[in-house]
Formats: C-alpha cells, sequence, structure tokens
C-alpha cells in the first residue's frame, strides 16, 4: 500500500461560480470565500438582479469594501434578461470588470424571476457578446412543469443548449454546475469553446445523501443531485485532467430557517471550505495529482485570463465543521456540519 500524501501544494486556486448575496450578509461570505481563493466569478442573482453595468460595477464597490486584507479580486457578472441590448454587453465589457454575462432561465432558480422567457430574446446579446469576446455563464435546466425535476438539465441541453451552440459557435460558454452524465458527454464533444464548472457536492453527494432515511434540506440544490450514476460521471469528468472542467462551487448560502422549512430555498453553502472538500472527493477517486489543473489552472485558461502565480497549501489535518455560521444577521448550516474535514489549508 501506498503512504498517504501529507501536504498538498499547489498554484492558488480561483472559484468559476458563487453567491455572496448583499448587504449585511457580504461581510460573512466575502470574508469565506476571500481566505485564499485569488479570484471568483460573482453570480448576479441579487433582489434587484444586478441587469446593467452601473449595478454590476456598484455590486463589485460594497464587495471590494466588504473584503478584508488580500488580494481577492471580484469578477463581475451581468444578469441576462429579455431586454438586455448589445449596447448594454459593449458597455460591459468596456468596464474591464464584467467578463460574463448570465442565462437563467426565467423560473429556474433562487431569484430567477426576472431571466429569460425566451432563448431567442437573447439572440442579440449573444452575438454582440461573441463580438466583443465575453463569455456566457449558462443555468442549464428547462423551467416547464411537465418535466421532471431530475430531467431538466438534460432536456434543456438537448433543447436549448444545442441551438445557442450552432447558432454561436464562436462564443464560449461555461455550463454551470453540471449534475449529469448527459452534460459530461454533451461538454466532452462541444468544441473548445464549451466548458464547464462542478461544484464540490455534486462530486461527494448523490440523491441519496439528500432523501434516504429522511429528507435533509442542506443538500438541496438546483440542478438537483441526481442518482449515483451522475455523481460517478461527474467525478470521472473532474478527475480526467480534461481542460474542459474546472472549480465552480456554486456556495449559494440561505439563512437556516429558509431552508428548513415547509418549502426550502435551494443552494448549499461550501464556502467555509471549498477546497478542502474537493481534495476530499478527488483523493477518494485516488486522483489527488488532478486537483491542481481542476482547481487552479483550467479555469483561468478558459476565461483567458492569467494563472494566479503564488501557491496555497493543503495539509493532512481534520477538524471539526461547526454546526453553521454567521450570515449577517442570521445563521447559515454549511456542508458537513458537525462533521469532520480531512483537509486543513494552511498559510
Ligand atoms: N444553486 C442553487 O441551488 N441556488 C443558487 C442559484 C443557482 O446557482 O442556481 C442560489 O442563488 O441560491
Ligand atoms: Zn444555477
Ligand atoms: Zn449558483
Amino acid at each position: 500500500m501506498t503512504s498517504k500524501v501529507e501536504f498538498l501544494t499547489i498554484t492558488r486556486p480561483d472559484d468559476w461560480h458563487v453567491h455572496l448575496r448583499d448587504g449585511v450578509q457580504l461581510k460573512d461570505t466575502v470574508r469565506d470565500i476571500s481566505r485564499y481563493m485569488g479570484r471568483a466569478i460573482i453570480m448576479p442573482n441579487l433582489v434587484p438582479p444586478a441587469t446593467c453595468t452601473d449595478t454590476a460595477l456598484a455590486y463589485r464597490d460594497r464587495i471590494l469594501a466588504a473584503k478584508p486584507q488580500g488580494n481577492f479580486e471580484p469578477l463581475m457578472v451581468l444578469y441576462l434578461t429579455d431586454k438586455t441590448t448589445p449596447e448594454e454587453i459593449k458597455k460591459a465589457k468596456a468596464s474591464g470588470h464584467i467578463v460574463a454575462a448570465k442565462l437563467y432561465p426565467a423560473g429556474a432558480t433562487t431569484n430567477s424571476d426576472s431571466g429569460v422567457t425566451d432563448i431567442e430574446n437573447i439572440f442579440p446579446a449573444l452575438e454582440a457578446m461573441q463580438e466583443v469576446g465575453m463569455l456566457l455563464l449558462v443555468h442549464g435546466e428547462v423551467t416547464d412543469s411537465a418535466i421532471d425535476i431530475f430531467d431538466r438539465e438534460k432536456v434543456f441541453i438537448e433543447t436549448k443548449l444545442v441551438k445557442i451552440v450552432e447558432s454561436f459557435p464562436g462564443l464560449k460558454i461555461v455550463l454551470e454546475h453540471i449534475t449529469t452524465k448527459d452534460a459530461v458527454e454533451f461538454v466532452n464533444n462541444a468544441s473548445d469553446n464549451v466548458a464547464a464548472t462542478i461544484t464540490a457536492h455534486h462530486l461527494l453527494y448523490n440523491r441519496n445523501h439528500m432523501l434516504a432515511g429522511g429528507i435533509r434540506p442542506h443538500y438541496y440544490c438546483l440542478p438537483i443531485l441526481k442518482r449515483n450514476i451522475h455523481q460517478q460521471a461527474l467525478i470521472e469528468a473532474a478527475t480526467s485532467g480534461s481542460k474542459k472542467f474546472f472549480l465552480g462551487t456554486d456556495s449559494a448560502p440561505h439563512a437556516k430557517d429558509k431552508k428548513e422549512a415547509a418549502c426550502g430555498c435551494a443552494g448549499a453553502y461550501t464556502a467555509h471550505a471549498p477546497l478542502e472538500l474537493y481534495a476530499e472527493a478527488f483523493e477518494e477517486a485516488n486522483a489527488l495529482d488532478k486537483l491542481e489543473g481542476f482547481a487552479s489552472h483550467f479555469g483561468p485558461d478558459f476565461y483567458g485570463l492569467p494563472r494566479n502565480v503564488d501557491t496555497v497549501t493543503l495539509k493532512r489535518q481534520s477538524w471539526d465543521v461547526p454546526q453553521s455560521y454567521p450570515l449577517g444577521d442570521s445563521h447559515v448550516v454549511p456542508i458537513k456540519a458537525g462533521a469532520q474535514i480531512d483537509w486543513s489549508v494552511v498559510a
């Protein structure tokens, strides 16, 4: 038997999909994500959403004001609506701080009510994005109530994403937080302009963790956890060494009482230990040597940004995860609350 690695030093990672929320919650979410992440793609699904350049830049200022010491850089995203104009896309790109725009099908997930009702409505915006080199980030689920919730990602790919990819071959597209074997296959077979983020919780869990032996609302997120064969396909993709798959936590905090409710909110909090959780998943797959590419290289390469130049070190040192963390005037229950995590990030 080979002895276990005790330390792992890798290029500083970035998070290519995170929710920081706003107002009194910012100091808590920004502190957690900026602990060692170099940069993060900040999701714009605020209330109201960041649909124009000015609101996205004002949001950036609030994040920077909430940031503790250090070099953490928030990368901003425009929230696409049926009315987003090519002019707004060009203005956003020219700001230098907005690197992507996000497609939320209207009604698909948390705070997506102002999202897109028909993908054709954003074709002029997508044309402009293709022209100026702005990425399209996609929440890939259909919203048709007749489609089973476990099939919504697959049907979105077949009926919507294929059309977008065909119509805009020069547009860089990230299919966010993928959850199915179908998504892995689609991304693998698509051109180099199509990539995907994978969350730590979709690597660590499947729907049994959420539903067998009692319903566990803190595992409920969208797209919803799928069956084990899909989890296995995600693990294979993340640990394959393919540059098409990279780290995006989708850490999405909701106050404890909003999750533990008759109609609980969708979202899992992982920003307390993002790299530590991925390390557990990669080690379980015997692929710790593949973590650096996934966490620190393939994301910036796809976005056309430089890789970070410094490093972080993971140490095999287990610690007890608190039952909850402060979240503004409330609390959030993190993934692995009350359990142990095997890895620590050391200075
Ligand atoms: N993933 C989630 O379940 N929730 C996210 C929205 C999203 O990323 O779809 C949130 O903002 O809470
Ligand atoms: Zn989403
Ligand atoms: Zn998200």
